[in-house]
């Protein structure tokens, strides 16, 4: 029987990291790419070299992009990942990465294109709503077959900090976060519970309210503490979660960047854009969007980081109409 395949381009903290939670998972053989001459077949035989202890059957072969040939071996992926670009450093934003990662999110896109147009495409790069959108115009692949990273890590961090402040088990707290994977993402309150029991019952506003600020801040706070780059443990289990659910067609309900339009477009009044809504995870990629209803103060935090995404959506179109 043919194994899955998974192709990773970009070899650093995120897609090592995540290549290496894919093989203790046995979820399928990896592929890793990287433009670093050497890097991505270092980093998978070290890997690869560590599989008898998960106990797991998997390939884990490297390939350096520089060569032309490199990319044929994508081919027939079912899923790729994409974390090629540059993470930012203390003082940046998400979106001061647009410019260079456009770049490189146009050339990954055209070799998907070329050799695994079929495949389930999953955005970390940053901004990765905005490059979940530049790698759809880059491929032209149906929008259903793309998602972004963002509301898995965010929610996974909303999560962990609430369990924390209340000393429970992290397994307890059902929480998510929505709306673009920048300083605007929205920690969504009213509907984060531990065991079925609001957290507005267990919490007080101002506690609440600072756990929210923390959520928003969360990729900032790591940034500041590692000063060469971002996180990558926490995004790499996060991407896994997602991987393992079109993988094994687990059909699990996650917020990520997913593209909107017809009715859901309306609803989210965000039409032709990629942003963060619960989401169902199957084989097809996005099997379903699912609506939430916003209150007032709901609404006004949901409309701006609509506005927010669609602004850099524009730079993302400006970019195409000249490349
Ligand atoms: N969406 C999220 O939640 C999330 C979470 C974590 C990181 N990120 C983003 O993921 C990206 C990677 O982060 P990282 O920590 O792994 O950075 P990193 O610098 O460790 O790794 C990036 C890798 O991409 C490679 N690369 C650059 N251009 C390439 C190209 N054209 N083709 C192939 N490979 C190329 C680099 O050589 C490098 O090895 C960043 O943009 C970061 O902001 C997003
Ligand atoms: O913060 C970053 O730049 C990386 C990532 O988006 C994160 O949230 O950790």
């Amino acid at each position: 029987m043919r194994r899955n395949k998974i192709s990773v381009i970009g070899a650093g903290n995120v897609g090592a990291t995540l290549a290496q939670f894919l093989a203790a998972k046995e979820l399928g053989d990896i592929y890793l790419f990287d433009v670093v001459d050497g890097v991505p077949e270092g980093k998978a035989l070290d890997i690869a070299e560590g599989t008898p202890h998960f106990r797991t059957s998997v390939e884990v072969k490297g390939f350096t992009t520089t060569n032309p040939e490199a990319y044929k071996n994508m081919a027939d992926s079912d899923v790729i990942v994409v974390t090629a670009g540059l993470a930012r450093k203390p003082g940046m934003s998400r979106d001061d990465l647009l410019n260079k990662n456009l770049e490189i999110i146009s050339d990954v896109g055209k070799n998907i294109k070329k050799y695994s147009p079929n495949s389930v495409l999953v955005v970390v790069s940053n901004p990765a709503d905005i490059m979940a959108y530049a790698l759809q115009k880059a491929t032209g692949i149906n929008p259903k077959m793309i998602m972004g990273l963002g509301g898995s890590l965010d929610s996974s961090r909303f999560r962990y900090f609430i369990a924390q402040e209340l000393g429970v088990a992290v397994e307890d707290v059902n929480a998510f976060v929505i709306g673009g994977h920048g300083d605007d993402m929205v920690p969504f309150v009213r509907y984060s519970s531990v065991s079925g029991i609001p957290i507005s019952n267990l919490l007080s506003k101002e506690k609440i309210d600072e756990i929210i600020k923390r959520t928003r801040f969360g990729g900032g706070e790591i940034v500041n503490y590692l000063k060469t780059g971002s996180a990558y443990y926490a995004p790499g289990i996060s991407i896994t979660a997602m991987v393992e659910s079109i993988i094994r067609d687990r059909k699990r309900v996650i917020p990520c960047a997913a593209y909107l339009d017809g009715s859901k477009g309306k609803h989210y009044n965000a039409s032709g854009i990629f942003i963060g809504v619960p989401i169902k995870i199957g084989k097809d990629g996005v099997e379903e969007i699912y609506e939430m209803d916003f209150n007032k103060d709901e609404l006004a935090l949901w409309e701006k980081t609509v506005l927010s995404v669609k602004n850099s959506c524009k730079l993302v179109d400006q970019f195409f109409s000249k490349n």
